[in-house]
């Protein structure tokens, strides 16, 4: 069996060596037509694009994305074209968990924001907004959710964009993005969206770049309808804007989820798929480095800024934007 490998996947090779006859690592835009035509399986990351273009006359029968987002896969062509596909649900919830906690500190110590009178609205409440819920509810803060798939099941607690765009003091987002149809998040936050917020909230946004237009939150923060923004995804990844990266309070490189606990979920998720699917034994193992113990007996807060801050990621962009998909290819995997 021949598969095709993300090479900046970690803790994969030495469980893979023992899965498949030949296994060929690369870059994730690498991945051509040419490359991939006579692979069994392909295991990506968010780079690599699964579509017609792609795997149009290929043998591939089964692709794993590492990630929990999957709006890199042409799901519908998959689905004419008999390839199998798999995500990693929750994989990175406790990465994003981690993010949004040293954010919200922040924002705190930072930007004056008492977090025990203020609202937070959590638009998408899935394996992240739901720790992001607990997160927020643990710190004393107000919680309004707004999930509409859920709402339409019938589960209950959920409110409507608009009253979050009333309420809240602070928007994060955590929907996948989805183009079209009764749920498409593209461009959801739009120029009506930002019109129609009234404590001028702060804005975070760690889905996907294009859930938020970018010339309408330019224009919200130079207008002052927001106080600002803390963004980890933009449109058009790794080509960023460089004027919103200058007005935001925190610009990452696409890191949320950069964590090597949430990093070797993916890589045992997608292997166990990828073992499902071809109907092989599970049998590898998954070594993660130990935790810093020096951490352990800090005050919580302290610790969690320790652990992660935010603004080391944003200094970095800040210095070399171009080097947007360096960063994050190379970056050193903190621990949750
Ligand atoms: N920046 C980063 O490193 C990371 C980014 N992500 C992004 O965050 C997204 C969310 O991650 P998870 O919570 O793990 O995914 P999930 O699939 O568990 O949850 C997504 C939630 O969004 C809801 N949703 C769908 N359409 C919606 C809409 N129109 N409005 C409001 N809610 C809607 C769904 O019902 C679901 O509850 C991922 O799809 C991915 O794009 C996730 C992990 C890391
Ligand atoms: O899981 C997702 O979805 C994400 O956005 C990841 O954190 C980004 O993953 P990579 O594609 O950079 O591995």
């Amino acid at each position: 069996m021949k598969v095709i490998v993300d090479n900046k996947i970690p803790y994969i090779r030495e469980a893979l060596s023992r899965l498949a006859d030949e296994v060929i690592y690369l870059p994730g835009h690498d991945f051509t037509p040419d490359i991939v035509k006579d692979a069994d399986a392909l295991i990506i990351r968010t780079r690599t694009h699964c579509n017609r273009q792609l795997l149009e006359g290929s043998q591939v029968r089964f692709i794993g994305t590492a990630t929990i987002g999957f709006d890199h896969i042409d799901t519908e062509y998959c689905r004419e074209a008999g390839i199998a596909w798999s995500n990693c649900p929750g994989c990175n919830a406790g990465a994003v968990e981690q993010y949004l906690h040293s954010v919200l500190l922040l924002l705190q110590q930072e930007k004056g924001i008492r977090l025990d009178q203020a609202c937070l609205g959590i638009v998408g409440v899935g394996h992240v907004g739901s720790r992001i819920q607990h997160l927020g509810e643990r710190l004393g803060m107000r919680i309004l959710l707004n999930d509409p798939p859920r709402a339409d099941r019938g589960e209950k607690g959920f409110a409507d964009l608009h009253t979050l765009a009333q309420e809240c003091d602070i928007l994060t987002f955590h929907t996948p993005l989805i183009r079209e149809g009764s749920y498409a998040t593209y461009h959801l936050a739009d120029e009506s969206f930002f019109k129609s917020l009234t404590r001028r909230p702060f804005i975070i946004n760690t889905s996907r770049g294009e859930v938020i237009d970018t010339g309408a939150i330019l224009h919200a923060l130079d207008s002052k309808q927001i106080a600002g923004a803390v963004l980890d995804v933009w449109e058009h990844e790794p080509n960023i804007n460089l004027e919103l990266l200058d007005k935001v309070f925190i610009g990452t490189p696409h890191i949320a989820g950069y964590s090597a606990d949430g990093k070797a979920n993916a890589t045992r998720m997608v292997l166990e798929a990828f073992c499902r699917f071809f109907q092989l034994p599970a049998d590898f193992q998954i070594t993660l480095p130990v935790p810093d113990q020096s951490l352990f007996d800090a005050d919580e807060d302290i610790r969690t800024l320790q652990q992660y801050n935010p603004h080391r990621d944003c200094d970095s962009l800040r210095a070399q934007p171009a080097l947007f998909e360096h960063l994050r290819g190379d970056y050193p995997l903190r621990r949750e």
